[in-house]
Parts: C-alpha cells; structure tokens; sequence
C-alpha cells in the first residue's frame, strides 16, 4: 500500500545539505561567529542567509543570539565528534548529492543510462561517511557469517573494502586483510587504519588486476550491485585464482526476490552506475559455479545477505 508519510518535501536534507555547501558548517566549526562575519567569509547575501540560519535554527542545528551564530552542541556531535554516540559524520551529503541523480530519473527511464557524476574528493569523503553509517549496525554479524567455521592465521581479501567498515572488525579478529579499492580511496582511508591492526591496501581497479594471493577468503561487500553480469562473471573467476584450495568467497548485497530493499536499490543502481543493478539467488549461483564455486548458503542480516560458498 503506498505510504503517504513518504511523500513529502525532504526540507531537512535540504537545508542542511545546503548549509554544508554553501560553507556555514564549515565556517561554525571553530566556534560562534556575527552572522555579518560569516556572510562576509562564505561570500553570502546577507539576507539569504539569514534564511537559512533561521530555518536551520528551527531544526536544531545552530543557536542564534544577539546576531552571533553557533552550532548547536547536538550538530557539532553529530558532524564532529567521532567518539560521540550520535556521530555520523557527513553521511547525509551523500543523500544530498543522490538528490540530483534521482532528479534525473526520468530521462534515464528514456535513454537507459546514467546522468554524468562527478568524484571529487569531497563526494569520496562523504561516501565514506555514509557507508560507516550504512555498515554499523551490521559490520559484526557480517563479518562473523564470513568467518563462520575458519579460525587464524587467515588471508582475506576485502574487495571494493576502502571505507575499512569490515576490514577493521576482521583484523580485530585476528585476520590478515589486504584491502583493495580505486587509488583515489586508498589515497583518503591510508592514514585511517587504525594502529596495531594487519590491514594493507592497494589501490588499483579490481577490474583490471586482484592484489596477488593466496588469500583463505574473499570479501566483497556491496560491490556486485555496481556492476553488471559480465563483470560480476569475471570478477569471480578472478577471485577464485587469488584464492587457496577450498577457499572461501563471501558476498555481501541485496539478493533481488529475497530482500525488500533490493528493487529500490535496482534502481539507484540505474540512476547511479551503467550495468549496475540487484541480481537474483540463481544469478549468483551461475555466476559461482562458472568460476569454480560450489552452490552459495545464503543467509539475511537484517535486509541484506550474506552469500558464502567455496571452492570445488
Ligand atoms: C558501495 S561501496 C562498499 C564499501 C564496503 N565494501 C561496504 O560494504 O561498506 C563500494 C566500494 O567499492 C569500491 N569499488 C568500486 N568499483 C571498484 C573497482 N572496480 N575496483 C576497486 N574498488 C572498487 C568503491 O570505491 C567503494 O569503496
């Protein structure tokens, strides 16, 4: 049944992502400002901005007082503080920057291809925040299905793993991971692997070569949504040579007909990649089979699964 609640402006994202772009959250960071001041730092109308304050006042993301403007404490924790229980960073910039994409579904529903994006290191950095977020409250069980019956000393290779969501929780269990994603993300995550934990990484397009094994297990985490059969096809082929005998490849993706997220990830998958969608459970299973692999066990964590299988 359709649900009315969704069908409403999304004012929140919007300020907020706005206050981001036009330079106020960055401008309140130090700490209060006259609101003259920050018009004068982020080159702002003046009384456009005091728009924006106003309503974002409204919202519970700045104090106003005698004309000087601060981020509310609850803000600055949320955007600041990652010890604090109510951080996410700015993950939502990445729903904000979604917003156009899916603006333009309509064309795409015509010609069938994705509107032009941009990467900045920006967007990655976003990116990053809102895979964390989107990992958190699944990472552990995650990871203990990858692991399921396999102890230390393990190779893992954490494919498209550059947010480092999974790779720390499998090297805090004792796992030797190397991490292989696109150059630009090593480049930003390198000097966030936290001290003390066996993480490596490689920056270089997993299409083109897999970081040499052997590896116990492979990881790929919410990649096979990005790509199209043929790529999928071949990417498994390519892990199962970086793998030992018997080794252990571990997918995790909405599985189309078994998660409810899944058509509604189709489609920002259409809007956002060029082959990229939500494959079905015998999709999977050929695709495994080609490369050498036994039938995956499939198993949901909340609305998304884990796929394991192994090497004939
Ligand atoms: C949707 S994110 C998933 C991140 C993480 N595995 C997770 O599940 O939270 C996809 C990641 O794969 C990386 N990626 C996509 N295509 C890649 C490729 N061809 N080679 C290397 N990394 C790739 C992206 O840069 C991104 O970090």
């Amino acid at each position: 049944m359709p649900n009315r609640d969704q069908l409403v402006f999304p004012d929140e994202l919007l300020l907020a992502g706005a206050a981001v772009r036009c330079g106020l959250i960055e401008a309140l960071r130090a700490g209060p400002r006259p609101v003259a001041e920050v018009a004068q730092v982020i080159e702002a109308d003046h009384r456009a901005l005091e728009r924006l304050i106003e309503a974002l006042v409204q919202l519970g993301y700045l104090e106003l007082e005698n004309s000087v403007v601060a981020l509310a404490p609850e803000a600055r924790r949320m955007l600041f503080e990652p010890e604090s229980e109510d951080y996410t960073g700015f993950a939502f910039m990445h729903a904000y920057s979604r917003l156009g994409s899916w603006l333009a579904l309509p064309e795409v529903i015509r010609t069938g291809k994705p509107p032009r994006k941009e990467r900045s290191p920006e967007k990655i950095r976003y990116f990053m925040d809102a895979m964390r977020e989107h990992a958190r409250p699944v990472a552990d069980a995650v990871v203990d299905l990858c692991l399921e019956g396999l102890s230390p000393p393990l190779r893992l290779l954490d494919l498209g793993g550059g947010p480092l969501n999974y790779a720390v929780p499998f090297a805090r269990r004792g796992v030797a991971v190397t991490v292989q994603d696109m150059p630009e993300v090593v480049a930003l995550m390198a000097p966030l692997v936290p001290p003390g934990l066996e993480i490596k990484l490689v920056g270089r397009d997993f299409r083109e070569e897999l970081a040499p094994g052997p590896f116990e297990v492979a990881f790929l985490g919410n990649i096979t949504h990005i790509y199209g059969p043929d790529e999928n096809r071949d990417l498994f082929s390519g892990v199962a040579e970086v793998l030992t005998p018997g080794g252990r490849i571990a997918i995790l993706d909405y599985v189309r007909g078994v998660s409810t997220r899944a058509a509604y990830m189709g489609v920002n998958m259409l809007v956002s990649s060029a082959s990229g969608g939500v494959w079905r459970a015998d999709e999977y299973t050929a695709w495994l089979e080609a490369a050498g692999f036994g039938p995956p066990r499939i198993r949901s964590i909340e609305e998304r699964q884990v796929l394991v299988a192994h090497l004939r």
